[in-house]
């Protein structure tokens, strides 16, 4: 199937999102039970204004943009940890997210109790965490630590435990935000590969935030480049690191 004619897997439609800035945490506290309150509110910032773009499945787009361009905000509407203010963001298919990967461990519980808890949280089935748990165990390479408390690891060793439980399943939808900087060079050797294994099947789509052109360029086909939440330019990857780099 060419992609033109691939069904589509993820769709912004007019997607604007506003985060409010408060004077200070109390202020913005408040705020939830005063919606008319304007008093204390500094400022608006439209971390995306008036996205519009579809990726079709099996497609692989990298987002660039300056710090702040809007890319974070865009991958988190992919995932469902924030909601669109405006518009309406559409995703069919799994999503497996390679962004914050530590967040969300229980320190008490071991590194394999873990496993157990984020199965639970993302609506698996106990046979279905049970089939994971090997296969996240072996990518983690934890050895003996894989059954001590999380608070007694390193903050690599959490970052290598998230990595492997996001790609030990096989989604249909891979989210990437720079998270391949994981762990020590070794490692990140293997993440490369195993992402690499995973976007090879024809049908996962992979959306991808980094500021390095040169993995975007190994890992994608097409780009788009956000400024100011805006989309600048939506086109082929070599075409989008030149404007992206001022030379297009
Ligand atoms: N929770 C929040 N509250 C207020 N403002 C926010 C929040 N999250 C993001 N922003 C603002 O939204 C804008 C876009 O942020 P975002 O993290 O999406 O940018 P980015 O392109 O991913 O940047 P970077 O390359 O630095 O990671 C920025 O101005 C940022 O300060």
């Amino acid at each position: 199937m060419s992609s033109s004619e691939a069904p589509i897997a993820i769709k912004f439609d007019h997607v604007t999102k506003t985060y409010k800035l408060y004077e200070n945490d109390k202020q913005r506290f408040l705020s939830v039970f005063r919606s008319n309150d304007k008093r204390k509110l500094v400022a608006t910032v439209n971390a995306c204004d008036d996205l519009s773009f579809e990726v079709k499945r099996g497609e692989a787009v990298a987002f660039l943009g300056t710090n702040g361009a809007g890319k974070s905000t865009t991958l988190k509407m992919i995932t469902g940890v924030t909601y669109p203010t405006k518009g309406e963001v559409t995703v069919n298919g799994t999503v497996s997210a390679l962004l914050e990967l530590t967040a969300g461990f229980d320190m008490k519980l071991t590194g394999r109790e873990n496993i157990y808890l984020r199965g639970h949280a993302l609506g698996l089935e106990r046979e279905e965490i049970a089939e994971l748990e090997p296969k996240v165990v072996e990518f983690a390479d934890l050895g003996v630590y894989i059954d001590q408390p999380v608070r007694t690891y390193s903050s690599g060793m959490k970052s290598r435990l998230g990595f492997a439980f996001a790609v030990s399943s096989d989604p249909e939808i891979l989210v990437v935000d720079e998270a391949l900087s994981v762990g020590d060079k070794q490692f990140q050797k293997k993440c490369f590969a195993r992402v690499r294994e995973i976007m090879e099947k024809e049908d996962v789509t992979v959306l991808f935030v980094t500021h390095t052109s040169s993995a975007a360029e190994e890992f994608c086909t097409r780009g788009i480049v956000l400024d100011h939440g805006s989309k600048k330019f939506d086109g082929s990857i070599e075409d989008a690191i030149a404007y992206y780099e001022g030379n297009y």
